[in-house]
C-alpha cells in the first residue's frame, strides 16, 4: 500500500526534492542554534568582546532569516505537493468512475463515492505532504541532536535519549488505536453522506409518503453513530497528546535536574547545561511531529485504502484488445440464444432468439419485470450476456468498441436527466460539437421552439437546480431534441411517454414517430395505443418471447397480447 502511495509522488519529483531539501536545511539550522548558544555563553561572554558578540548576533540573524525563508518554502511548497497529489487522485477517481459500467452504479451508493472524492482525499493530501518529510526529518534530527549531545556529555545524552524508546512504544500503541478509530469514523461519515444523498434525491418520494419524520429519525441515528465514532477517535487522540506531552516534559525536567547536578560537580559548564536543555526541545520536536503524524497517518492511510479499493474495481465491461470502432451501423440486430442474469440469484433471460431488421420499429410489451428493459440494456452493452451473443449488422457487439457502439444507439427513457446549465447546453449534450444551427434545428424537430421562444432568455435560459423547472412533457421534448442531434441509427424508447398525460403523450408521440423514421427503433410500452403503428410487436414474459407478429395479427391470435389489448380497450 505504501509503495502504491509513493507512486503518486513521481510526477511531482522536482517539487518534492525542493521541499525535502529545504526541510533538511531547516532541521540542520535547528541543530546549530543550541551549539551557538553554548559557544556564546561559554566563550564569547567571558571574553567580553562586545564587537564580536554583535558580529556573531548579526550572523545568527542572517541564519534566522534564511531559516524563516526555508520554513516558508517548506510550508508552501509542501502543501502544494500535497494538493497536487490530491488533485491527481481526485481526477483519477473521477475518470475511473466515468469508466465504470452499470453494475458498478447498481451496487454503489453516490454518497460513498462523494465521501471518497472529498473527505478521504483531503486527508490523503495532508499525509502526502507531511508523511515522508516529517518521518525523515524527525529521524535525522533525533540522530543529529543525540550525536552532538553525546559529544558534549555522554551520560546526560544517554539519560535524555533513554526516554525515546518509551515514546516510540507509546506512539506505536496509539497508532493502532487511532487507526481503528479513524477507520470506523470514515465508514460512518460515508453512511451519513449516503443518507443525505438518498433523502435529497428521493425527496419527492419522502414527501409524497409524508415520511419526513422517519427520514429525520433515520438520519439522527446515522448522525449519532458518526458523532460517537468521531468522539471515540478524538478521545484516543486526546489521550495520545496528553501522554506525549507528559513524557516530553518529564525528559526536560530530568535533563535539567541531572544537568544541574553535573554542573554542580563541575562536569558541565553553564553553556553546556543551557544547550542541553535547548537540545531536549530539539529532540522533542520530532516526537511532536511524529505524534501529529500519528494522527494523520491512520486517517490518510484509511482514506487511501478506500480510494485504492475503488480504483482497483475494474469495470466488468471493457473493450476487447482487438475491438473494432464500427463506422456506421445499419441496425440489423440479432439475439442468438441469449442468457442473462444480473446476479447469481435468478436468470432474467433464458435462451432469447430474436432478429430485428434495420429500419424496423419493434414494440416490446408484457408483464412488469419480464425483462423488456433488460433486453434493451444488453444492446448497448450496459451489461454483457452470460451466454449466447448479440450481433449488430452481423458483428458481435463484444467485438466493437463501446464508444462506437453506444454512439450509434439513442435511448429515451421515462426519466429525463437534465444537467445544470442552459437549454442550449442540455440539447447539445446529444452532440457536444453541435453548431448553434444544429441545436436550433433539433429543437424545431422536437417541437420545442415555441416553448423556448416564450422564455425570456430563450436558449440561454438556465435549467436545473437553480434555474427553470421543466414539466415532464417539456423534458421529454428536450430528450427528443438531443436524439435528433445525436442522430443514431438505433433508437430505444423505454416507456418514454408513460409518465405523461394522454394529450401530452399524443403530441410527444408525434415527435417520437418523426424521430423513429429511418431508424431501427425498439419501443417498450405499456400503453398499447402508442405502438399501433409498430412493424412488429413482441410479447415478453418471464418464460421468454411468447408472441411475435404484427399488432392486428396478435390481436386476432387471441393469446396474451389479445388479452392485454382487450383489457386496455375494454373490448371484452
Ligand atoms: N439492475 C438490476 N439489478 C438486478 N436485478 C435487476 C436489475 N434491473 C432489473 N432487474 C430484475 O430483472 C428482471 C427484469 O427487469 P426489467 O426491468 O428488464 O423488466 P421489464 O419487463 O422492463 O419491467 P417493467 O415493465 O416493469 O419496466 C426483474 O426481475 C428485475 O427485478
Amino acid at each position: 500500500m505504501l509503495k502504491k502511495f509513493f507512486s503518486y509522488y513521481k510526477p511531482h519529483k522536482r517539487l518534492f526534492i525542493i521541499d525535502f531539501s529545504s526541510a533538511i536545511f531547516v532541521a540542520l539550522l535547528d541543530l546549530a542554534f543550541p551549539v551557538a548558544v553554548q559557544w556564546f555563553i561559554d566563550d564569547l561572554l567571558p571574553e567580553g568582546n562586545w564587537g564580536k558578540i554583535v558580529l556573531v548576533s548579526i550572523v545568527l540573524l542572517a541564519v534566522y532569516l534564511l531559516s524563516t525563508f526555508l520554513q516558508y518554502v517548506v510550508s508552501y511548497l509542501g502543501h502544494k505537493l500535497g494538493i497536487n497529489i490530491e488533485t491527481d487522485m481526485r481526477q483519477q477517481l473521477f475518470n475511473h468512475v466515468q469508466r465504470q459500467s452499470f453494475r458498478f452504479f447498481d451496487n454503489t451508493k453516490t454518497g460513498h463515492v462523494m465521501s471518497r472524492i472529498t473527505n478521504d482525499l483531503f486527508d490523503i493530501g495532508e499525509l502526502a505532504h507531511h508523511g515522508p518529510e516529517d518521518v525523515f526529518i524527525a529521524i535525522m534530527t533525533i540522530i543529529g541532536a543525540f550525536a552532538i549531545m553525546y559529544s558534549i556529555n555522554p551520560e546526560l545524552a544517554i539519560i535524555a535519549i533513554i526516554m525515546v524508546p518509551f515514546l516510540a512504544i507509546l506512539v506505536t500503541f496509539c497508532n493502532i488505536k487511532m487507526n481503528a478509530a479513524w477507520r470506523n469514523m470514515y465508514g460512518k461519515i460515508a453512511d451519513v453522506n449516503a443518507r443525505v444523498e438518498d433523502s435529497v434525491s428521493g425527496s419527492r418520494v419522502v414527501k409524497s409518503f409524508t415520511n419526513e419524520e422517519f427520514e429525520i429519525a433515520r438520519f439522527k441515528k446515522d448522525n449519532g453513530s458518526f458523532r460517537t465514532a468521531k468522539l471515540v477517535a478524538y478521545k484516543v487522540m486526546a489521550w495520545t497528546h496528553s501522554s506525549m506531552f507528559m513524557m516530553t516534559r518529564l525528559v526536560t525536567l530530568l535533563v535539567l535536574v541531572v544537568g544541574a547536578w553535573f554542573s554542580f560537580n563541575g562536569k558541565l559548564s553553564y553553556g553546556e547545561l543551557v544547550s542541553f536543555v535547548l537540545f531536549v526541545n530539539v529532540l522533542i520536536k520530532p516526537v511532536d511531529k511524529i505524534s501529529a503524524l500519528l494522527e494523520l497517518y491512520p486517517k490518510g492511510m484509511a482514506g487511501f485504502r478506500r480510494f485504492r479499493d475503488l480504483i482497483e474495481q475494474e469495470p466488468d465491461i471493457q473493450d476487447a484488445p482487438d475491438a473494432i470502432a464500427v463506422p456506421h451501423l445499419n441496425g440489423d440486430i440479432v439475439f442468438d440464444n441469449v442468457h442473462f442474469q444480473y446476479d447469481d440469484n435468478k436468470a432474467v433471460l433464458q435462451g432469447i432468439d430474436l432478429s430485428i431488421r434495420a429500419g424496423q420499429t419493434v414494440a416490446f410489451v408484457g408483464p412488469s419485470g419480464a425483462g423488456k428493459t433488460t433486453i434493451c440494456s444488453l444492446i448497448p452493452r450496459f451489461y454483457d450476456v452470460n451466454e449466447g451473443a448479440i450481433a449488430i449488422d452481423g458483428l458481435d457487439i463484444r467485438k466493437m468498441t463501446q464508444h462506437s457502439l453506444r454512439s450509434q444507439i439513442g435511448i429515451v427513457q421515462q426519466d429525463v436527466f437534465l444537467f445544470t446549465g442552459t437549454i442550449k447546453e442540455n440539447i447539445a449534450y446529444g452532440k457536444l460539437d453541435a453548431t448553434d444551427e444544429e441545436v436550433f434545428e433539433a429543437a424545431q424537430k422536437a417541437h420545442l421552439e415555441d416553448f423556448i421562444a416564450s422564455l425570456p432568455d430563450g436558449y440561454e435560459t438556465q435549467i436545473g437546480e437553480r434555474g427553470l423547472k421543466l414539466s415532464g412533457g417539456q423534458k421529454q421534448r428536450l430528450a427528443i431534441a438531443r436524439m435528433f442531434l445525436k442522430n443514431p441509427p438505433i433508437l430505444i424508447l423505454d416507456e418514454a411517454t408513460s409518465a405523461l398525460d394522454t394529450e401530452t403523450e399524443r403530441i410527444i408521440q408525434q415527435s417520437l414517430n418523426e424521430l423513429a423514421e429511418n431508424r431501427t427503433t425498439l419501443v417498450i410500452a405499456h400503453r398499447l395505443a402508442t405502438i399501433r403503428d409498430a412493424d412488429r410487436v413482441i410479447v415478453v414474459t418471464e418464460d421468454g418471447i411468447a408472441e411475435d407478429g404484427k399488432y392486428e395479427e396478435l390481436v386476432n391470435q387471441g393469446g396474451i397480447f389479445a388479452r392485454l389489448h382487450n383489457i386496455q380497450f375494454q373490448e371484452v
